[in-house]
């Protein structure tokens, strides 16, 4: 549904965010995960018209069944586009239902009764219809998100972006709220830039991984996962030994476990005595990968 071709940007200080990037997204949750710096914004930023890119293409496709040129119709693109971005502002002395409704007036709802339905409807859709009188500097860090997302679906968008909406919400809420935009992606594409690898496994049908610019991988999560099978062994070990470790086999990644380090490491058969197989996850797909691209590097 959207696809982005040789995506390139270098900013004027000289950092190459966007190297090269190509992607094809499709209509559902794409999750698009890397480390700090990776260039998600960057990206997300290019594709929402906010900033330019230096080359490349990106296409959406619409409805309808044409094309707009998301690089240079930005006008067309704004109109299917709903985007909540990594530092969402509100204004808190205004309620819910006004701050909604105004942004719904920029959006090009002009008719007073639609906007009042599509302003309701929104509401509710979001889970705060009981608080759409509540000041918004009363609402709570979720709350606020889920705000965030109703105005990013005003006007019917075709493609949804969030960039780390997450960061910050306890489980309760990132639950709730990864809900919603799970329902949400049923019918159009949602892009959700994160670095919390899980929320990509749980619920994203496709992914990309990103460093330092560019794509290291992109796909099925399940896929990745699968390509992996039989190679990772995990092992507890002593925290003096683990730089040991780390020069004999290839580590993924190490998590304290009460106190002492568990170790994934990656391997075609046993490394040795005391490993044992562990069925992958996503987590370490992103590890390899990272890895990986940090040797080519
Ligand atoms: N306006 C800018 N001017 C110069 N450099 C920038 C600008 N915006 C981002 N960068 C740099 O570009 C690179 C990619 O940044 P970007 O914000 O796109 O990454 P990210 O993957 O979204 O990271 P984070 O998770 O930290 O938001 C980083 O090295 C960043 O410092």
């Amino acid at each position: 549904m959207l696809s982005i071709r040789h995506l390139g940007k270098t900013y004027a200080n000289g950092v190459r965010a966007l190297d090269d990037v190509s992607l094809d997204i499709p209509r559902g949750m794409f999750g698009l995960l890397g480390p700090n710096g990776a260039g998600k914004s960057s990206l997300m930023r290019t594709l929402a018209t906010l900033q330019e890119a230096d080359r490349g293409s990106a296409t959406l496709e619409t409805a309808g069944g044409k094309s707009i040129d998301v690089l240079r119709e930005t006008g067309l693109l704004r109109r299917q586009l709903g985007y909540l971005p990594q530092d969402f502002g509100v204004y808190p002395k205004v309620s819910a239902r006004d701050l909604l409704n105004h942004f719904a007036v920029l959006k090009g709802i002009t008719t007073r009764g639609q906007r009042r339905e599509v302003v309701d409807a929104l509401l509710q859709q979001v889970n705060l219809w009981d608080v759409r009188k509540r000041k918004l500097g009363t609402f709570s860090g979720g709350m606020r998100q889920r705000f965030g997302i109703a105005q990013a679906l005003l006007g019917d968008p075709r493609l949804v972006i969030v960039d780390e909406p997450t960061a910050g919400l306890d489980p309760e809420e990132r639950n709730r709220f990864l809900n919603l935009l799970a329902e949400i992606g049923e019918n159009v594409a949602v892009i959700l830039s994160t670095h919390i690898v899980e929320d990509v496994t749980d619920l994203c049908s496709s992914m990309a991984i990103m460093n330092k610019g560019q794509v290291l991988l992109t796909g099925k999560p399940a896929d990745a996962i699968a390509a992996l099978a039989q190679q990772v062994w995990r092992k507890r070990i002593d925290k003096s030994a683990l730089a040991d470790y780390e020069l004999r086999h290839t580590v993924l990644s190490t998590r304290l476990v009460a106190g002492s380090p568990v170790i994934h490491v990656i391997s075609g058969e046993r490394p040795e005595a005391g490993f044992e197989p562990v069925a992958p996850g996503l987590e370490d797909v992103y590890f390899q990968r990272l890895r990986l691209h940090a040797q080519a590097a």
